[in-house]
């Protein structure tokens, strides 16, 4: 599904956190959003799922649409937002006192009353081979998902989100806890999940937003205590080539951030 974002500006109570921003993200393909820490990356990523407003005294001013359907429009629950834009973190958070296979099956059982065994055991499987995981975790389904590397843990937090069937995927620097071998893992993975999803991912890592993005977007701050803009949306080979503006140059040439 396409995201379309149009003068958003997202404020944490009195502070205005991001200013302006509009953009076009595509459907099945993976949006990068780099730039600067503090520029608002995170905090417009959350916008998308409506993750943002659990935090007291947070909104949203502008309108975003996902698949033609305004997420901030009247009477829209969040729940229901959050079911079709999935969510990984920086950080692998599985359960920790669920089974792998529990962790899988976490966001279905907050979203249907009851699943039969056998449909319940193959939404398990088709998650966790979707997420890359199956064969190594296939033999061992019933230990704890903290069992696992972080690398794989961070897979198995990506099949409990696929296992929802979510149209979107937010993932907010989801290599940055990982090692070089893990993060390759999630990189193949990522290529692989976009003929499926819409994906839109943070990162620090420039490199890792040319190898992995079709689009990129470049968020920047003019001060410190200013809001972050979006200060150029483009294809990611443009961007890292012949980007449109000397700021976004600079960045990724490594001169400032
Ligand atoms: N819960 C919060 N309450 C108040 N202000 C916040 C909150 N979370 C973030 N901010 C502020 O909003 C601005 C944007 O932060 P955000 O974390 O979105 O930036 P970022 O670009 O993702 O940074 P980083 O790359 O360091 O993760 C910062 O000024 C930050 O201090």
């Amino acid at each position: 599904m396409s995201i379309q974002v149009k003068d958003a500006s997202i404020f944490y109570g009195d502070f205005k956190a991001v200013e302006d921003v509009s953009m076009s993200i595509k459907p099945k393909a993976v949006t990068a959003f780099i730039g600067p820490s503090g520029c608002g990356k995170s905090t417009f990523l959350r916008t998308l799922n409506r993750m943002h407003e659990v935090i007291p005294g947070a909104y949203v001013d502008g309108k975003i649409s996902i698949g033609g359907q305004d997420i901030y429009g009247a009477g829209v629950d969040p729940v229901a937002v959050r079911r079709k834009v999935g969510m990984v973190f920086q950080r692998p958070n599985p359960f920790p006192t669920m089974s792998i296979y529990d962790n899988v099956l976490a966001g279905n059982k907050l979203n249907s009353k009851r699943i039969k065994k056998a449909e319940a055991d193959s939404i398990v499987e088709s998650a966790l081979r979707g997420a890359n995981l199956w064969n190594e975790v296939k033999d061992r389904l019933g230990k704890p998902g903290m069992g696992l590397s972080g690398g794989q843990q961070q897979r198995l937090c990506i099949a409990r989100a696929i296992a929802v069937q979510p149209e979107v995927l937010l993932m907010d620097e989801p290599c940055s806890a990982l090692d070089p071998i893990s993060t390759a893992a999630i990189e193949d993975l990522i290529h692989e999940l976009k003929s499926d999803y819409t994906i839109v991912i943070v990162t620090h890592n420039m490199q890792q937003a040319a190898r992995v993005s079709d689009d990129t977007g470049f968020f920047n701050l003019k001060a410190a205590g200013q809001p972050g803009h979006l200060v150029e949306f483009n294809p990611t080979k443009q961007m890292f080539t012949k980007p449109d503006n000397a700021d976004t140059e600079a960045y990724i040439s490594g001169r400032f951030g």
